[in-house]
């Protein structure tokens, strides 16, 4: 892991556990003593931080796994308030969002930190204006991709589009990792089985449905000690 860049983290759809992964993965790295940070290219959708500025979960998330302050390095080029697909909630503010300007904003991260997290928005094909998508994003940063499986029906298909759409990148696929959502799938053993029988990339870890105590709460981050829970679950993948 001592040259790693990072990992770009996508998923079978939005709201599959792509920040409860990036987190976690960002507290693995850090156990290994290496400087990483999380970065999103964009976030869409905002809540009223305690001065009245505009935070987002997912970044205020990957502070907390990254250890920075608020303020602290700039994790996102792209903060849109309607929480829509980013090129909508981007068109709602009259702005359009530049692949240039994100991969800016994440070279400058990478050549400060030398390791980054990279969370996508939603899935891995979710546009970002009329002629580009996010997988174009990740086909430029070149950083080894994450699969996030939200496990419920029909994420067997999701997954495999997915990896179909990935391969066409010829990006690698480093892991895939599945994530219990609120309720736990009917057959869930046999649907992990399936999936590893499907994907030729190595299976990570299942993250159990996080314990009441430390769930988290709607226009909240989650906790550190949600992010270290799932980080029990799941190991990093091979160099
Ligand atoms: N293991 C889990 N246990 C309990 N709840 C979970 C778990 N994983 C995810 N959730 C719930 O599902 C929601 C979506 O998770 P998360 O925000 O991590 O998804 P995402 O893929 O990052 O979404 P987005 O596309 O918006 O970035 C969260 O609000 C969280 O409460
Ligand atoms: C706002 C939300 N939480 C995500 N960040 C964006 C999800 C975009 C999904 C677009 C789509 O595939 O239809
Ligand atoms: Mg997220």
């Amino acid at each position: 892991m001592s040259t790693l860049p990072g990992f770009f983290v996508t998923g079978t759809d939005t709201e599959v556990g792509k920040t409860l992964v990036s987190g976690a993965l960002i507290l693995k790295l850090r156990e290994l003593d290496k400087q990483v940070v999380g970065f999103k290219p964009v976030v869409a959708g905002t809540y009223p931080g305690q001065n009245g500025q505009p935070l987002n979960e997912d970044l205020e998330t990957l502070r907390i796994a990254s250890n920075l302050q608020q303020g602290q390095l700039s994790l996102c080029p792209y903060v849109l308030d309607t929480p829509a697909a980013p090129h909508l909630a981007a068109k709602r503010k009259g702005i359009r969002l530049e692949l240039e300007t994100m991969l800016k904003a994440y070279k400058d991260l990478q050549r400060e930190k030398g390791c980054v997290v990279v969370e996508g928005a939603g899935g891995f094909l979710v546009p970002l204006n009329d002629q580009m998508n996010l997988g174009d994003f990740a086909q430029q940063i070149q950083l080894p991709v994450i699969l996030v499986v939200g496990m419920k029906l029909g994420c067997i298909n999701h997954a495999l589009l997915t990896i179909e759409a990935i391969r066409a990148r010829k990006l690698v696929i480093a892991a895939w990792i599945a994530n219990t959502l609120d309720q736990e799938m009917g057959l869930l053993s046999e649907n992990i089985e399936t999936l590893q029988s499907r994907i030729s990339a190595p299976f990570l870890g299942l993250i159990p449905n996080l314990p009441t105590n430390i769930q988290k709460l709607s226009n909240q981050p989650y906790s550190l000690e949600a992010l270290k829970f799932a980080a029990q679950h799941i190991q990093l993948p091979a160099e």
